[in-house]
Protein backbone atom coordinates (compact mmCIF):
# COMPACT_ATOMS: atom_id res chain seq x y z
CA UNK A 1 0.00 0.00 0.00
CA UNK A 2 0.74 3.33 -0.60
CA UNK A 3 1.94 4.40 3.34
CA UNK A 4 4.63 1.93 3.97
CA UNK A 5 7.82 4.46 2.96
CA UNK A 6 9.88 5.01 6.22
CA UNK A 7 14.06 5.67 6.88
CA UNK A 8 15.18 1.57 6.95
CA UNK A 9 16.95 0.11 4.35
CA UNK A 10 14.32 -1.49 3.08
CA UNK A 11 12.05 1.95 2.73
CA UNK A 12 14.29 4.89 3.11
CA UNK A 13 14.53 7.96 0.76
CA UNK A 14 16.93 6.28 -1.94
CA UNK A 15 13.93 4.19 -2.82
CA UNK A 16 10.87 6.84 -2.08
CA UNK A 17 10.65 7.46 -6.13
CA UNK A 18 9.48 4.12 -6.80
CA UNK A 19 6.19 5.26 -5.01
CA UNK A 20 6.54 9.11 -5.38
CA UNK A 21 8.17 9.99 -8.58
CA UNK A 22 8.28 13.63 -7.52
CA UNK A 23 11.20 12.63 -5.35
CA UNK A 24 13.29 12.99 -8.11
CA UNK A 25 11.35 16.75 -9.39
CA UNK A 26 13.08 20.23 -10.11
CA UNK A 27 12.54 21.77 -6.45
CA UNK A 28 12.82 19.10 -4.11
CA UNK A 29 13.99 19.50 0.03
CA UNK A 30 15.73 19.26 2.15
CA UNK A 31 18.53 21.62 0.45
CA UNK A 32 22.60 22.27 1.62
CA UNK A 33 22.35 26.08 1.97
CA UNK A 34 25.56 27.42 1.29
CA UNK A 35 25.55 30.93 2.84
CA UNK A 36 28.59 32.79 0.84
CA UNK A 37 26.85 31.58 -2.20
CA UNK A 38 23.64 33.00 -1.36
CA UNK A 39 22.36 36.64 -2.87
CA UNK A 40 21.48 39.16 0.10
CA UNK A 41 17.91 40.17 -1.12
CA UNK A 42 17.24 43.62 0.28
CA UNK A 43 13.65 43.50 -0.83
CA UNK A 44 13.37 40.93 1.25
CA UNK A 45 11.50 42.01 4.74
CA UNK A 46 11.25 40.55 8.00
CA UNK A 47 9.15 37.69 8.75
CA UNK A 48 6.01 37.53 11.13
CA UNK A 49 4.76 34.74 13.17
CA UNK A 50 1.83 35.46 15.33
CA UNK A 51 1.28 32.88 17.36
CA UNK A 52 -0.06 34.55 19.90
CA UNK A 53 -4.35 33.35 19.90
CA UNK A 54 -2.79 29.83 18.45
CA UNK A 55 -4.95 26.80 19.34
CA UNK A 56 -2.73 23.59 20.08
CA UNK A 57 -5.29 20.43 19.94
CA UNK A 58 -3.23 17.19 20.12
CA UNK A 59 0.00 15.56 19.80
CA UNK A 60 0.34 12.47 17.95
CA UNK A 61 2.91 10.12 16.92
CA UNK A 62 2.28 9.15 13.05
CA UNK A 63 5.04 6.49 12.62
CA UNK A 64 7.33 8.82 11.27
CA UNK A 65 7.51 11.68 13.48
CA UNK A 66 5.82 13.42 16.25
CA UNK A 67 3.07 16.33 15.50
CA UNK A 68 1.36 18.63 17.39
CA UNK A 69 -1.39 20.04 15.45
CA UNK A 70 -3.62 23.42 15.76
CA UNK A 71 -7.30 24.32 14.88
CA UNK A 72 -6.61 25.65 11.74
CA UNK A 73 -10.46 27.23 11.51
CA UNK A 74 -9.56 30.90 11.06
CA UNK A 75 -6.49 33.35 11.11
CA UNK A 76 -5.69 33.22 15.13
CA UNK A 77 -2.33 31.89 14.08
CA UNK A 78 -0.52 33.26 11.12
CA UNK A 79 2.73 33.83 9.88
CA UNK A 80 3.25 36.80 7.26
CA UNK A 81 5.97 38.77 5.74
CA UNK A 82 9.11 37.96 3.98
CA UNK A 83 8.77 36.26 0.90
CA UNK A 84 5.07 35.57 1.69
CA UNK A 85 2.56 37.34 -0.48
CA UNK A 86 -0.32 36.20 2.08
CA UNK A 87 -0.88 35.48 5.93
CA UNK A 88 -0.23 31.38 6.29
CA UNK A 89 -1.95 29.59 8.73
CA UNK A 90 -0.12 27.31 11.28
CA UNK A 91 -1.31 23.78 10.84
CA UNK A 92 1.39 21.29 12.91
CA UNK A 93 4.69 21.43 13.78
CA UNK A 94 7.33 18.49 14.40
CA UNK A 95 10.29 17.12 14.12
CA UNK A 96 13.06 15.62 12.77
CA UNK A 97 16.18 13.66 14.69
CA UNK A 98 19.40 11.55 14.54
CA UNK A 99 20.24 8.44 16.95
CA UNK A 100 22.36 8.71 19.65
CA UNK A 101 25.53 11.47 19.12
CA UNK A 102 24.38 11.61 15.48
CA UNK A 103 22.92 14.16 13.34
CA UNK A 104 19.54 14.19 12.54
CA UNK A 105 18.53 17.94 10.75
CA UNK A 106 17.30 17.74 7.29
CA UNK A 107 18.74 21.26 5.77
CA UNK A 108 22.65 21.62 6.18
CA UNK A 109 24.38 24.48 6.16
CA UNK A 110 27.89 24.50 4.38
CA UNK A 111 27.51 20.37 4.56
CA UNK A 112 27.25 20.97 8.69
CA UNK A 113 24.34 19.48 10.08
CA UNK A 114 22.47 19.83 13.36
CA UNK A 115 21.43 17.28 15.79
CA UNK A 116 17.47 18.10 14.89
CA UNK A 117 14.68 20.28 13.03
CA UNK A 118 11.36 21.36 13.82
CA UNK A 119 8.99 22.32 11.02
CA UNK A 120 6.50 24.44 11.64
CA UNK A 121 3.71 23.74 8.51
CA UNK A 122 1.57 26.62 7.52
CA UNK A 123 -1.14 26.92 4.26
CA UNK A 124 -2.16 29.98 2.56
CA UNK A 125 -6.14 29.83 3.16
CA UNK A 126 -6.34 33.06 1.34
CA UNK A 127 -5.49 31.24 -2.16
CA UNK A 128 -7.16 27.95 -1.16
CA UNK A 129 -10.08 26.42 0.96
CA UNK A 130 -8.15 23.66 2.95
CA UNK A 131 -4.77 22.62 3.78
CA UNK A 132 -4.98 19.43 1.65
CA UNK A 133 -5.67 21.56 -1.51
CA UNK A 134 -2.68 24.22 -0.36
CA UNK A 135 -0.40 21.45 -0.22
CA UNK A 136 -0.64 20.45 -3.73
CA UNK A 137 -0.33 23.82 -5.17
CA UNK A 138 2.97 25.63 -6.28
CA UNK A 139 3.76 27.96 -2.54
CA UNK A 140 0.89 26.81 -0.85
CA UNK A 141 2.87 26.15 1.87
CA UNK A 142 5.15 28.04 4.16
CA UNK A 143 7.67 25.80 6.59
CA UNK A 144 9.30 27.45 9.26
CA UNK A 145 12.45 25.39 9.88
CA UNK A 146 14.97 25.79 12.98
CA UNK A 147 17.95 23.95 14.04
CA UNK A 148 18.26 22.73 17.15
CA UNK A 149 22.40 21.97 18.41
CA UNK A 150 22.63 20.09 21.54
CA UNK A 151 23.80 22.58 24.71
CA UNK A 152 21.96 23.08 27.90
CA UNK A 153 18.27 22.05 28.47
CA UNK A 154 15.36 24.31 26.71
CA UNK A 155 13.10 25.84 29.08
CA UNK A 156 10.51 25.19 27.24
CA UNK A 157 11.28 22.11 25.04
CA UNK A 158 10.18 19.85 28.25
CA UNK A 159 6.58 20.62 27.52
CA UNK A 160 6.45 18.16 24.86
CA UNK A 161 9.17 16.29 25.66
CA UNK A 162 7.49 14.73 28.84
CA UNK A 163 4.07 14.61 26.64
CA UNK A 164 6.05 11.96 24.54
CA UNK A 165 5.41 8.75 26.23
CA UNK A 166 1.82 9.22 26.21
CA UNK A 167 2.14 8.56 22.77
CA UNK A 168 5.02 5.93 22.46
CA UNK A 169 3.32 3.89 19.79
CA UNK A 170 2.48 5.02 15.96
CA UNK A 171 -0.83 5.80 15.82
CA UNK A 172 -1.50 7.10 19.29
CA UNK A 173 -2.83 10.86 20.19
CA UNK A 174 -3.21 12.51 23.18
CA UNK A 175 -4.38 15.96 23.95
CA UNK A 176 -2.28 18.79 24.01
CA UNK A 177 -3.54 22.14 24.63
CA UNK A 178 -2.33 25.70 25.18
CA UNK A 179 0.79 25.17 23.95
CA UNK A 180 2.41 28.16 21.98
CA UNK A 181 5.13 27.24 19.52
CA UNK A 182 6.39 30.96 19.84
CA UNK A 183 8.72 29.81 23.09
CA UNK A 184 10.38 27.66 20.61
CA UNK A 185 12.03 30.93 18.09
CA UNK A 186 15.17 31.72 18.81
CA UNK A 187 16.00 35.53 19.51
CA UNK A 188 17.17 36.34 15.84
CA UNK A 189 14.46 35.86 12.73
CA UNK A 190 16.82 36.06 10.04
CA UNK A 191 16.77 33.68 7.83
CA UNK A 192 17.05 31.60 4.12
CA UNK A 193 14.55 30.98 1.98
CA UNK A 194 13.72 29.17 -1.28
CA UNK A 195 11.45 27.43 -2.97
CA UNK A 196 11.25 23.33 -2.39
CA UNK A 197 8.84 20.55 -1.48
CA UNK A 198 7.62 18.51 1.23
CA UNK A 199 10.69 16.28 2.61
CA UNK A 200 8.95 13.02 3.13
CA UNK A 201 6.09 11.53 0.98
CA UNK A 202 4.23 12.47 -1.13
CA UNK A 203 6.93 15.13 -1.45
CA UNK A 204 4.44 17.65 -3.12
CA UNK A 205 6.52 21.02 -4.63
CA UNK A 206 4.53 23.41 -2.47
CA UNK A 207 6.62 24.72 -0.17
CA UNK A 208 8.22 28.14 0.45
CA UNK A 209 11.15 27.35 2.86
CA UNK A 210 12.13 29.95 5.80
CA UNK A 211 15.15 28.26 7.14
CA UNK A 212 16.09 30.53 10.57
CA UNK A 213 19.88 31.32 10.74
CA UNK A 214 19.90 30.67 14.41
CA UNK A 215 19.66 27.55 16.16
CA UNK A 216 17.64 27.05 19.66
CA UNK A 217 19.96 24.73 21.92
CA UNK A 218 18.28 21.66 23.38
CA UNK A 219 19.91 19.17 25.81
CA UNK A 220 21.02 15.47 24.90
CA UNK A 221 18.77 14.18 27.51
CA UNK A 222 15.80 16.18 26.17
CA UNK A 223 16.66 14.87 22.59
CA UNK A 224 16.85 11.29 24.03
CA UNK A 225 13.37 11.64 24.82
CA UNK A 226 12.31 11.68 20.73
CA UNK A 227 14.41 8.61 20.75
CA UNK A 228 11.99 6.74 22.57
CA UNK A 229 9.07 6.95 20.49
CA UNK A 230 8.46 3.91 18.39
CA UNK A 231 7.44 3.95 14.53
CA UNK A 232 6.08 0.65 15.22
CA UNK A 233 2.35 -0.15 16.57
CA UNK A 234 1.15 -0.85 20.41
CA UNK A 235 -0.44 -4.39 18.17
CA UNK A 236 3.33 -5.26 16.70
CA UNK A 237 5.53 -7.58 18.55
CA UNK A 238 8.41 -5.91 16.44
CA UNK A 239 9.32 -2.69 18.37
CA UNK A 240 11.79 -0.35 16.07
CA UNK A 241 12.62 3.07 17.92
CA UNK A 242 11.87 6.11 15.68
CA UNK A 243 15.38 8.00 14.95
CA UNK A 244 17.21 9.07 12.07
CA UNK A 245 13.89 10.05 10.51
CA UNK A 246 16.00 12.83 7.62
CA UNK A 247 15.86 13.39 4.45
CA UNK A 248 19.37 13.70 3.04
CA UNK A 249 19.76 17.12 1.03
CA UNK A 250 18.74 17.06 -2.66
CA UNK A 251 19.95 18.42 -5.67
CA UNK A 252 19.64 22.45 -5.73
CA UNK A 253 18.97 22.26 -9.84
CA UNK A 254 19.88 26.15 -10.12
CA UNK A 255 17.62 27.26 -7.49
CA UNK A 256 18.11 30.62 -5.99
CA UNK A 257 18.34 30.63 -2.18
CA UNK A 258 17.84 34.02 -0.91
CA UNK A 259 18.95 35.35 2.74
CA UNK A 260 17.32 38.10 4.63
CA UNK A 261 19.81 40.64 6.60
C1 LIG B 1 2.91 18.14 7.16
C2 LIG B 1 4.06 17.63 6.37
C3 LIG B 1 3.92 16.53 5.53
C4 LIG B 1 5.02 16.11 4.84
N1 LIG B 1 6.24 16.73 4.98
C5 LIG B 1 6.30 17.79 5.81
S1 LIG B 1 7.82 18.60 5.97
N2 LIG B 1 8.86 17.55 6.60
O1 LIG B 1 8.28 18.94 4.65
O2 LIG B 1 7.62 19.70 6.87
N3 LIG B 1 5.26 18.25 6.50
ZN1 LIG C 1 9.45 18.02 8.43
Amino acid sequence: SGNNWGYGKENGPSLWHKQYPTAKGSRQSPIDIVPHQLSHDPSLGPIVPNYDQCTSLNISNNGHSVAVEFDDSDDRSVIRGGPLDNPYRLKQFHFHWGGKGCHGSEHTVAGNSYASELHLVHWNAVKYKTYEEAATAPNGLAVLGIFLQTGDDHRWLHTITDALYMVKFKGSVTDFKGFNPKCLLPSSLHYWTYLGSLTTPPLHESVIWIILKEPISVSERQLSKFRMLLSTGEEEDQRIHMENNFRPPQPLKGRRVRSSV
